[in-house]
């Protein structure tokens, strides 16, 4: 099965009006259940060759499932995926060919060494055993992950392990990798060493990649376009410089109060309605003119003796992320 040759700018994954629904679950004996959850709900989107293509989102917004679905491992009830040329819903057993998956569970692999597995990974993919221990050694010696080359998965720390299994994704060249939050529990190090590898997957083997994260700084400056999904819908889908022109010229005003903010200062109340809240800390985004009006407000007389702090900041993904309707810890944001 030769994967078809895709032309640059062409989709290498094309997801067409995709919907999951998970079954309600009763409650048994007292208990509570839970009800049906639409995960996908009528998700389409293309990622073309050669793109660091992101996906956005709070949790629970459907991003695993999402994935989940374009890796051939969970079959949606509706829709289309197309990967290559090829329909995973029909033929999901042509996935491991087309693409490498890093999910969020923990690995088979487990109970190898962390040379093993990648080892093995490349024979399981097709690679004749010399070069299945030559690829070893050369993503081995990439990611830095020398040291600990000997040493079984299980007994490797969270952010370590991660790695490993990033390495054993590598081996076999997929023209598709996807990533879903590969970073997570690793130190800097081990993050930019993932970072550089994909880049340079991209840059020299004309890799694409699809990239599930919450990090919203990361994804700033490792994608080329970025999908927000919330509640199973894609909500918006640009580059990120797109993106941050939908909430324009606006700038973040972040103020910290040193016990509580003087909500009897008007100007300070005038605000506090447009600030979204954070114990003592107050996010607003304003336009400008407005922001400087509120700077010259809350550093002078009566506010600015309760100051502890403040920053003005020029859009960020984030901002674009909160504008859109995205959730945070507090609950959901004003948009
Ligand atoms: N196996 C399952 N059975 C029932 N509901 C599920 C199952 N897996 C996920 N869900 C629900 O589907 C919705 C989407 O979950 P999903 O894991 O895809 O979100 P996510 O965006 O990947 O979240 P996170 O960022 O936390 O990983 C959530 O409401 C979740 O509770």
């Amino acid at each position: 099965m030769g994967a078809k040759r895709v032309e640059c700018g062409e989709p290498v994954c094309a997801v067409r009006d995709l919907v999951k629904t998970y079954p309600a679950v009763r409650g048994r004996r007292g208990a509570v259940g839970a009800p049906a959850v639409r995960a996908s709900d009528g998700i389409s989107l293309d990622v073309r060759q050669g793109e660091i293509f992101g996906l956005l989102g709070p949790n629970g917004a459907g991003k695993s499932t999402l994935v989940r679905q374009l890796t051939g491992l969970l079959r949606p009830d509706s829709g289309s995926v197309t990967v290559l040329g090829h329909d995973l819903v029909r033929y999901p057993e042509r996935a491991a060919r087309l693409l490498g998956y890093l999910g969020q569970e923990s690995s088979a692999l487990d109970e190898m060494t962390v040379a093993l597995a990648v080892e093995t990974t490349g024979r399981l993919r097709g690679l004749p055993a010399r070069e299945a221990r030559a690829e070893r050694d050369a993503v081995v010696e990439e990611l830095g992950l020398g040291d600990i080359a000997g040493r079984p998965l299980k007994r490797l720390s969270g952010g370590q392990r991660r790695l490993a299994c990033f390495a054993a994704v590598l081996v076999g060249e997929r023209p598709l990798l996807v990533l879903d939050e590969p970073t997570t529990g690793m130190d800097p190090v081990a993050r930019r060493a993932v970072w550089a590898a994909v880049d340079r997957r991209r840059a020299e083997r004309g890799a694409t990649v699809l990239l599930v994260t919450h990090n919203v700084i990361e994804a700033e400056s490792v994608l080329d376009r970025v999908a927000v999904i919330d509640r199973g819908k894609v909500i918006a889908c640009d580059t990120p410089g797109g993106l941050k022109d939908l909430v324009g010229e606006e700038v973040r005003l972040e103020l910290v109060w040193r016990e509580r903010a003087p909500l009897d200062v008007p100007e300070v109340a005038a605000l506090g309605e447009a600030a979204r809240t954070s114990g003592r800390r107050w996010t607003l985004r304003l336009d400008p003119d407005r922001a400087r009006e509120a700077v010259a407000a809350v550093t002078a007389g009566p506010a600015f003796a309760a100051l502890d702090d403040f920053t003005l900041a020029t859009p960020s993904l984030e901002d674009v992320y909160l504008a859109l309707g995205g959730r945070t810890e507090e609950g959901l944001v004003k948009a």
